[in-house]
């Protein structure tokens, strides 16, 4: 019998979020209660998530279910929308986000973000690369020469635009403007990078070179990526939490959820059992 993934979820149906697995480890980002509101409708319900540091987390779930929410709220996109409330609480290393702590320019430089399409401003390949840079008040060429070489190295792009670098980025192929967003996003040095279906849009080469460039960029940073691809998750992520109406239903090491679902919904998700 298919899942109606429609249907409500009792609330009493409890997570599996094996967070022993965390012991120990440092937490990048922590959601904790975490209730979203877009006017009278509540997208978030209590989600409670913790991002390990430095590794990969893969977030699927049904379409709807609010992951995009949950990604947006985590660098505070979502004060832009009219009506929209949060409560509950999300950290960033330990500070509250919605605290008067962080301001939400600096929040937005330690947690970066890439969005399904690419989304390269209209400048040339170099003046994306500098643009947080500038902002961050670095000036001097030599030093923006060095530091745009150097990112542009880690995403793998730096051979195929070394020679282009002040042609506009927009002529670039998907694959290397999503690798050139996230060049952008790196050059200010976050901590983290929110990517919402990053290779959705992108041909099997470009996608195999972006997951390896995720796989790689661990090592540096906290990557909490959106997927509908199940392939994809168990590929790159060292973690998958499964997201289901608006809370997280299930967390552990991707292995066991994708081979050793707890959740009826879980593995209804995954093997591809629902309405
Ligand atoms: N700005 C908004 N105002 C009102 N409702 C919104 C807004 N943005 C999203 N929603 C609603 O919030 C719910 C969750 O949307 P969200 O985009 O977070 O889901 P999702 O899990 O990322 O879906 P998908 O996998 O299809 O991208 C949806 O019902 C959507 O219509």
């Amino acid at each position: 019998m298919p899942n109606d993934f429609s249907q409500p979820l009792n609330a009493s149906v409890l997570p599996v979020m094996r967070t022993d697995l965390l012991a120990g480890k440092t937490l990048a980002l922590q959601a904790q209660a975490l209730n979203l509101f877009y006017g009278d409708r509540q997208i978030l319900h209590a989600l409670n998530l913790s991002v390990p540091a430095r590794h990969v987390t893969a977030l699927v779930g049904p379409s709807g279910c609010g992951k995009s929410t949950f990604l947006r709220c985590c660098n505070r996109l979502n004060d832009e929308v009219d009506g929209c409330r949060v409560s509950g609480s999300v950290k960033l290393a330990g500070s509250d986000i919605h605290g008067g702590d962080l301001p939400v320019p600096e929040l937005r430089r330690r947690v970066g973000m890439v969005f399904q399409k690419p989304n390269p401003f209209p400048l040339t390949v170099y003046d994306n690369v500098a643009y947080g840079l500038r902002l961050a008040g670095l000036r001097r060429r030599r030093e923006l020469d060095e530091r745009i070489e150097s990112v542009l190295k880690v995403v793998g792009l730096w051979d195929e635009v070394a020679t282009r670098l002040h042609e506009d980025a927009l002529i670039l192929s998907s694959g290397q403007q999503q690798r050139l967003v996230i060049a952008r996003a790196l050059a200010v040095e976050p901590e983290i990078l929110l990517m919402d279906e990053p290779a959705s849009m992108l041909d099997p080469i470009s996608t195999l070179r972006f997951e390896e460039l995720v796989h790689q960029l661990a090592q540096r940073y906290t990557v909490l990526v959106v997927t509908h691809n199940m392939q994809q998750a168990a590929r790159v992520a060292d973690y998958t939490a499964f997201m289901y109406q608006g809370r997280v239903l299930e967390f552990g090491d991707t292995d066991s959820v994708f081979t050793n679902p707890q959740r009826r919904e879980t593995e209804d998700y995954i093997t591809g059992k629902f309405r």
